[in-house]
């Protein structure tokens, strides 16, 4: 009988990403991902894995294919499994981990059944862009695999060590109490996953490192962590706060917000579209992707011109901030997911006016560190180190939900569970 595999995967807001893992020894067999999603000229699926028998090349794939939504994504990702990878693969599957950005009061990963889908469904409205495909992901895994445990991993959960002057917005205290209206931060996943990688590579005990971790992708956030424990990010009670994104607009004057709707008459359906869907790069140049405003900015296109600079100003400014809230000292500035570790040009742009921060790129090594590439890319003059490291939040939810079939975590879970 073939071995036991366990299945990932990851719904962000413009890609859906899976990986395969072998239970003995615990490894990943294949991974992949689905780019652009909803850009029918450019969506592709692309994965690799290690050659069967053994040879030194990977097999490859990169296969066009339309994908409108995450549903098609997710029905392309289960076809192409089973007709160009294993056709036996879906009896393999042991066990599911679904990244979930938003859980409300869940955060730690849990087995998923009636309720904690109840509670997901419930925070959709505060990740508009995540809760649902995540969803949709859950329920076209049941059906292929069931009967098999399905876990869910929350983006929430690294977040919880925030002390509460960084949680709380300035509001009547009601509305925490009452409401839990409060700051969560997303994409704890990976900054957990950069900051013990950041230790590895400096070389220390990751209770001895304060780093800023920054994940800019088609959702970006900034995280401050003090001796492994978040301190503070730039996602706030929904995905929307912080950075320019690829369709959203990031911090904001709440007054604008009461604006647009008094004056202009937009509903709150049409504004959560608006500040979501409509803003961050695609408001603003007129399309999400940053590889296309980079091309744009080059060829002179104003807007494209504006849209790097404000995307860039923000990650300067929020470095700023957190190297501040970390007491000044800094072990290490992380750069990962889509852009950060793919785009030199951007993280060029980020640390070129930051020698006064202390951080000082090494040009050659900075162009060389892409596509999928570790490494340091600061130069020997430079106080903090600055590196590139890949995320592989697929990683940390396989080990998460291992953990979880195996009975070893969840039960912090229960209560909430079963309310
Ligand atoms: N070479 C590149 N240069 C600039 N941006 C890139 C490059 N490669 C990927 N990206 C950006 O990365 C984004 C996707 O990042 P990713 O972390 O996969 O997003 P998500 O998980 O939010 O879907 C794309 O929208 C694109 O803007
Ligand atoms: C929380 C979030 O924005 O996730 P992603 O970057 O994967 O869209
Ligand atoms: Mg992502």
């Amino acid at each position: 009988m073939a071995a036991k595999k366990l299945l990932v995967v990851n719904a962000g807001s413009s890609s859906l990403k899976f990986k395969l893992f072998g239970l003995e020894p615990f490894a990943p067999t294949m991974s992949g991902m689905f780019d652009r999603i909803g850009d029918k000229a450019n969506c592709v699926l692309k994965a690799s894995a290690p050659s069967p028998d053994g040879a030194a090349k990977p097999r490859k794939w990169e296969i066009k294919m339309q994908a409108a939504n995450h549903v098609e994504a997710m029905t392309g990702m289960l076809g192409f499994f089973r007709e160009q990878y294993d056709k036996a693969f879906s009896s393999q599957v042991m066990a599911v981990g679904h990244r979930i950005v938003h859980g409300m009061d869940i955060s730690q990963p849990v087995l998923l059944n009636t309720d904690v889908m109840a509670k997901i469904k419930a925070a959709a409205v505060l990740a508009p862009l995540h809760n649902p495909p995540g969803l949709q992901g859950i329920e076209a895994a049941q059906r292929v695999f069931q009967g098999v445990p399905q876990v869910a991993v929350f983006d929430t959960a690294f977040h919880q060590t925030m002390p509460p002057h960084a949680y709380m917005y300035a509001l009547p205290y009601d509305l925490y109490e009452k409401h839990k209206i409060r700051r969560y931060g997303f994409h704890g996943t990976s900054h957990k996953y950069l900051a013990e990688q950041a230790a590895v590579m400096l070389n220390k005990p990751v209770g001895q490192t304060n780093v800023i971790t920054c994940h800019l992708g088609s959702g970006s956030s900034i995280a401050a962590i003090k001796g492994g424990h978040c301190v503070d990010t730039t996602m706030g009670m929904t995905p929307l706060e912080g950075l320019m994104m690829g369709t959203r607009c990031g911090d904001l004057d709440p007054a604008v917000v009461l604006h647009i709707q008094n004056q202009m008459g937009l509903s709150t359906k049409d504004t959560d579209t608006l500040l979501n869907k409509k803003s961050g790069l695609l408001g603003v140049c007129g399309h999400n992707d940053l590889r296309a405003v980079i091309e744009g900015a080059q060829g002179g296109k104003p807007r494209d011109a504006l849209g790097l600079a404000m995307f860039v100003y923000r990650v300067q400014k929020y470095i700023g901030a957190y190297t501040a809230a970390l007491g000044g000292h800094v072990d290490a500035v992380v750069f990962s997911a889509g852009i950060g570790e793919n785009s030199s040009i951007i993280r060029q742009l980020i640390l070129a006016p930051l020698k006064g921060v202390g951080l000082s790129v090494d040009r050659a090594a900075n162009d060389a560190t892409v596509d999928g590439k570790q490494g340091e890319i600061s130069d020997s003059g430079s106080k903090t180190k600055i590196l590139v490291i890949p995320t592989d939040e697929e990683l940390s939810i396989a080990t998460q939900t291992l953990e979880v079939v195996r009975g070893e975590t969840a039960m912090a879970n229960e209560p909430a569970a079963a309310a």
